[in-house]
């Protein structure tokens, strides 16, 4: 490594790790890479902004397509421009055949659904009809294709992996209730409808997660945007990050009853293991999203007549704020999300794509906004092995 990069001084908060070339910021933890005007997170005091309104007034009293204007298009929209944002998405309501086909065919072969999400929409932007236009506006257009195109492959996986025929999307329903009824084939009611919904605009935007950051470093290489948010499902599904959804169901199912959730919840703390859907890098604090997805929860788990999974993870919760809190470790958003999947019939591997059903719009948005201050994500490694090892013959090797 460089003199000039050894003697670059690196100011942070985050965890760094001394190495022989100099500090290595663990993670990236609080590095900055780009400035947005998209999202915004007080970590301390559990704050998000979405274009600079609180999550909580959007979450209140708009809906997934009012905060998908507000996040490609940087204002909440007038009736106007949302009846047009609603024409545009209904009118890609549909998919190529050979798209249905990917999709359908690893639903058959129970791929996980976030790996054929990946796959979908890599053969979508295969499709694209003028792949060499890398203009914004072209950028937004896919924007909101790709947005309209996700439910449409997680449904026709999900009902292909279940041996039924897929269902076709209808242009007359909101996006929440176009995608329940292409998963059900029956129109939603208003609450479940609800439920998707608010989801939706929970997840619609963070700022800088990882799979956000990976779809800035395919994109900062100039490759198309159906790359880049491919590059962005392939990130979420870790468990770490959007996959903590599906983790955490499975930890509730196997807890099964809320008598068994301290003792269980305890054990797991107590073996040094981590408990999916806590903790954040940003939030030091409860996870906004999450406090207003749990009281959802809590209506849809009355609703349905079924308090069990809320009230195991109320026990869980407990547990956290009495042994976890101290560390500043709270519910996450996935520690709430996945009950109310789970209530609307949904399995749980399909809260993961779910979640990214709504984060196309912000891995869009921010790729979009990345274009405009660009350039090439290249980091450095601290190389710490040997150099100018002798080359020994293949024969001559022990
Ligand atoms: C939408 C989203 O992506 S939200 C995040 C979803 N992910 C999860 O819910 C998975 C569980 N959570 C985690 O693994 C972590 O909290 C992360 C990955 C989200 C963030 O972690 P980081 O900022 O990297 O924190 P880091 O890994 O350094 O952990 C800090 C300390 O908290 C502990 N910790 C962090 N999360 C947890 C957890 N879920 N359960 C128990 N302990 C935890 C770590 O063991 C570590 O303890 P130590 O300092 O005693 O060694
Ligand atoms: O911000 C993060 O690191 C993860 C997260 O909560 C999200 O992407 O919604």
């Amino acid at each position: 490594m460089s003199e000039e990069i050894k003697e670059v001084k690196i100011e942070t908060s985050g965890k760094v790790i001394q190495s022989p070339c100099g500090p290595i910021i663990h993670g990236l933890e609080d590095v900055l890479v780009k400035t947005t005007t998209i999202s915004d997170i007080d970590g301390k005091n559990g704050i998000l902004w979405y274009r600079g309104y609180r999550i909580d007034d959007l979450a209140k009293y708009s809906t997934f397509e009012e905060v998908a204007y507000l996040i490609l298009y940087g204002k909440l929209p007038n009736r106007k421009e949302l009846e047009d944002l609603k024409a545009l998405l209904a009118s890609y309501r549909d998919l190529p055949n050979d798209v249905y086909t990917v999709m359908t065919t690893l639903g058959k072969a129970k791929a996980h659904p976030m790996l054929a999400l990946e796959a979908g929409v890599a053969a979508l932007g295969a499709f694209d009809e003028n792949p060499s236009d890398y203009s914004k506006e072209a950028n937004l257009k896919r924007a909101v294709k790709l947005t309209s195109a996700l439910p449409i492959m997680i449904a026709a996986h999900y009902r292909a992996s279940r041996g039924l025929d897929i269902v076709k999307p209808r242009k007359d329903l909101s996006h929440a209730a176009n995608f329940l009824y292409m998963m059900f084939g029956k129109e939603p009611d208003e609450t479940s409808t609800k439920a998707i919904d608010l989801y939706l605009v929970l997840h619609i935007d963070h700022e800088v997660p990882a799979s956000t950051f990976a779809t800035l470093v395919a994109i900062s290489t100039w490759t198309d945007l159906y790359s880049a948010i491919a590059a962005g499902i392939a990130t979420l599904k870790g468990p770490l990050h959007g996959g903590a959804n599906e983790a955490a169901m499975k930890q509730y199912l196997e807890i099964g009853k809320p008598e068994n959730a301290r003792s269980y919840t305890e054990k797991l703390l107590g073996e040094g293991k981590r408990l999916m859907g806590v903790g954040h890098r940003v939030y030091k604090a409860y996870d906004p999203r999450a406090r207003i997805y749990k009281e959802l929860v809590r209506q849809l788990s009355e609703a349905k007549g079924n308090m069990t999974w809320y009230r195991i993870a109320e026990e869980v919760e407990k547990v956290v704020l009495e042994k976890l809190a101290s560390k500043k470790l709270y519910p996450n958003i996935d520690f709430w999300s996945g009950i109310a999947m789970y209530l609307l019939g949904i399995p749980y591997e399909y809260y993961t794509p779910i979640f990214a059903m709504s984060r196309v719009v912000g891995w869009s948005a921010h790729a979009i906004e990345y274009l405009d201050q660009h350039r090439l994500f290249r980091p450095r490694a601290c190389y710490t092995g040997p150099h100018d090892v002798p080359y020994v013959p293949i024969d001559k090797r022990q």
